[in-house]
């Protein structure tokens, strides 16, 4: 397979491109490479998503955007623009073109809600009349037009964040950029946001860059993926695919949690061999999203043995493919008659080992 295969291109025009970027800090112990000579494009109107270890450069990638971070070396793009060497109006320019969230939402506590999202519009020196327009039609974006005249210590945690939001759309950018954005949210409020930052995505065609730990956010929203690994790029791809297959060991630990891995109890009781005691061999199956779209065909499942049982596992669908992994147990004196009808029940199978019968 070639890495364009896995869409580490983008699929229409590059809105921010990134060429042969660099990072250095001066450290205590020495300099650190927080990023080293990564190369890639985003597109327009995509949803990216950025991963990684904590200290990988996720951060300091994403602020060199907007020019929060100036790189040592390499080049960033938007609209073909570079973004090092503008003057500080051309700057102002760009920064109201690219909106930006965090994870605490740095609000004003002292201001009402209005008062937070109209505050950049009264610094670009605009009108009271279009100020007031302007503001209600983004608290009606995002729901919380009822809230004008609250301040943000009324408010929940996703609620700020949507003040948050409507703050950055205020000029109307291109870009959003999203450091952390749900991190400090509980799962529901999570996927509130999530589905806020989608719905903004399709309806303004904005462009939007997330950071995040959270792997399940990068499943539910992103296009695509871009893995660092200690400042450098270490995969990058559609979701459904990298998730589905990661190649980099830097992904697979990052994905462990969502991986379905072998439970405690069933590694501890699994041998290499039955030494000729009755028992049952345990397969794991996996679906990488290519030739499962549909989902998995509990018949092709049935056809391995009359007796198979599914043990453990799960499937994800992630933009239309379906791709996890199951583990199931079989007879093992089922197994060689097995094998040869195993290619057309999931996209790799491995036989993890075995269970002495009575050892569970
Ligand atoms: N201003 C700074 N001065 C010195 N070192 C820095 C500075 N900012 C970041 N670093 C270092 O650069 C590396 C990358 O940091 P960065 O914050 O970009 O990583 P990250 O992937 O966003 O981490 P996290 O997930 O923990 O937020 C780290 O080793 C960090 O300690």
């Amino acid at each position: 397979m070639f890495a364009s295969d896995r869409g580490d291109e983008p699929s229409s025009t590059p809105h921010i491109v990134f060429e042969r970027l660099h990072k250095r800090y001066d450290g205590p112990q020495g300099p650190i490479h927080a990023v080293h000579d990564v190369s890639f494009a985003i597109a327009r109107g995509e949803v990216f998503g950025i991963i990684g270890r904590s200290g990988a450069g996720k951060s300091t990638l994403l602020r060199t955007i907007n020019a929060l971070e100036v790189p040592d070396a390499g080049t960033v793009t938007v609209d073909d623009v570079p973004v090092a060497g503008l003057d500080e109006a051309a700057l102002v320019r760009l920064r109201r073109r690219i909106g930006m969230i965090f994870q605490h939402f740095n609000l004003l506590s002292s201001k009402t809600v209005n008062a937070n999202v109209a505050l950049p519009l009264r610094v670009a020196g605009l009108a009271r009349p279009a100020i007031d327009r302007r503001v209600g039609e983004l608290l009606d974006l995002v729901g919380l037009s009822d809230k004008a005249s609250a301040y943000p210590s009324q408010l929940s945690g996703g609620q700020k964040q949507r003040v948050g939001i409507a703050r950055a759309l205020v000029h109307q950018p291109e870009i959003l950029l999203c450091d952390e954005a749900t991190s400090a949210l509980d799962p529901e409020t999570t996927q509130s946001i999530l589905a806020l930052l989608r719905d903004i995505n399709r309806r303004l065609g904005l462009t939007v860059v997330l950071i995040t730990h959270d792997m399940a956010v990068i499943r539910e929203i992103c296009d695509r993926v871009l893995v660092l690994d200690q400042g450098r790029r270490s995969e990058m791809g559609e979701v459904w695919r990298i998730f589905g297959d990661p190649a980099a060991e830097a992904t697979r630990a990052l994905l462990r949690p969502l991986l379905h891995d072998l439970p405690a109890d069933l590694a501890r009781d699994l041998v290499d061999d039955l030494g000729g005691r009755p028992g049952e061999a345990i397969l794991q199956l996996r679906y990488g999203g290519d030739s499962s779209a549909d989902g998995v065909a509990l018949a092709d499942l049935a056809a391995l043995h009359p007796q198979a049982r599914l043990l453990h596992g799960g499937l994800d669908r992630i933009r239309g493919h379906s791709q996890g992994r199951l583990l199931v147990a079989i007879p093992a004196s089922a197994l060689d008659p097995v094998q040869d009808r195993t290619a057309r029940v999931a996209d790799h199978i491995e036989v993890l080992g075995y269970v002495v019968t009575g050892a569970r």
